[in-house]
């Protein structure tokens, strides 16, 4: 049974099922999802489109933390604010996170309380460090963000940089990106831009404002589902809409079938441009110029979706996909690949795409210990 000091005092409830065996957590996501999804799956036998799930290690297979900052600048806390308090509660040993983030966490204290920058307090609107992010690298290299009220933290932020840097690269932890967020106003870059996260042979490249899924380890299986269903499919031109830094693409490009046809093309689209300039250096870097190519725009304004065999749609919420649905259910490609981590949405959105049916179905669990999961389906066009 996993121990979480946080969860038995009381003090975090982030993991709500921490208590229950895995394989009840389990019992219970596939349940509640079925519940929500097989209403609309429109097939006498909704079980049979289900694959075998893909499961999780409990312990410390997050690969990203986002931490509040409290506390004074001589001793900021990093951990999850109560509502309505302005002292939060430290989780630096949270057992999500793998166990060298806990040095990278005390190097972050070690230098704010340097640079005496005050952490944030809600309830007089004083103070300027809300946040940070820490993201951990299958290499162990690091990203860090600090999300900040006002432009006054960069020059402390900046100078005192070198005391972050230096403890960390000596502990073979080196920070590869260094950004701070300046809350309705900009990113600014204080060191490097891009970390790369190896899943198979995917070196995808993620910057500060990139999302991407923070569990590795189930991601790998998601994206390899993917490309299988790609090949089963015999997709040949895909479309990556919202494709973030590119994994799902990228990750399809190679075509696994004993005799591809042609190199399978790839055609990305996201409304981050440094999410897209990462998804194309990957694609430069693992020698797929000619075959994927990742554009900044809206998701939701195209219209010539028959041009694509297969779409793999990863909508933000709540949005969902919106207009998009329409379109597809009058031009869209032969196949959908819809993945999403909230079923609620896709339930809906399973409605709205009338002329699809679905034709296999899996889950992934991103988010052991909670109620929440991946679910990916693939659809095709009636
Ligand atoms: C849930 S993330 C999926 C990212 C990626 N496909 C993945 O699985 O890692 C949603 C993505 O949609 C992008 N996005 C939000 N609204 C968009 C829009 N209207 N058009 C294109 N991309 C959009 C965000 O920048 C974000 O990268």
């Amino acid at each position: 049974m996993l121990e979480c000091e946080y969860f038995t005092s009381g003090l975090c409830n982030a993991c709500a099922w921490i208590d229950s065996a895995y394989s009840e957590q389990m019992i219970l996501k596939i349940h509640a999802t079925k519940e929500l999804l097989h209403p609309v799956f429109r097939t006498e036998h909704p079980d049979a489109l289900w694959l075998e799930p893909v499961t999780s290690p409990r312990w410390r297979y997050k690969n990203k933390a986002t931490m509040t900052v409290s506390g004074t600048s001589e001793i900021p806390i990093l951990g999850v604010l109560p509502d309505h308090d302005d002292v939060g509660v430290d989780i630096t040993g949270c057992p999500q996170f793998p166990k060298e983030m806990e040095f990278v966490f005390a190097a972050i204290q070690n230098m704010v309380a340097a640079a005496e920058i005050q952490p944030y307090q809600a309830s007089t609107n004083t103070g300027e460090l809300k946040t940070i992010e820490v993201t951990i690298s299958p290499a162990n290299e690091l990203m860090l963000r600090f999300v900040v009220r006002t432009g006054a933290a960069l020059t402390p932020l900046r100078t005192y940089l070198p005391i972050l840097l230096k403890p960390l690269a000596k502990q073979r932890l080196p920070a590869r990106v260094v950004s701070v967020c300046v809350e309705d106003d900009r990113e600014y870059a204080l060191h490097g831009k891009y970390l790369t996260l190896q899943i198979d042979d995917l070196p995808l490249q993620v910057a500060s404002t990139s999302r991407f899924n923070t569990n590795p380890h189930v991601t790998k299986y998601l994206y390899r589902q993917a490309r299988a269903w790609a090949d089963e499919v015999g997709a040949d031109n895909v479309w990556d809409l919202f494709s973030g830094v590119g994994g799902f693409g990228l990750t399809m490009a190679r075509c696994d079938t004993p005799n591809p046809r042609v190199p399978r093309t790839i055609w990305g689209i996201d409304a981050c441009q440094e999410s897209v300039r990462a998804a194309n250096i990957t694609a430069h870097n693992m020698g797929y110029r000619d075959v994927a190519r990742f554009v900044l725009g809206d998701a939701a304004r195209l219209d010539r979706y028959n041009v694509a065999d297969l779409a793999v749609v990863t909508p933000p919420t709540p949005e969902g996909l919106c207009a998009l649905a329409a379109q597809f259910n009058e031009t869209g490609p032969k196949h959908l690949l819809y993945c999403s981590a909230y079923p609620v949405q896709l339930a809906e959105d399973l409605v709205k795409l009338n002329n699809y049916v679905p034709i296999a179905a899996r889950l992934f669990d991103m988010y052991p210990n909670t109620p929440h999961a991946e679910t990916a389906v693939l659809l095709e066009r009636i």
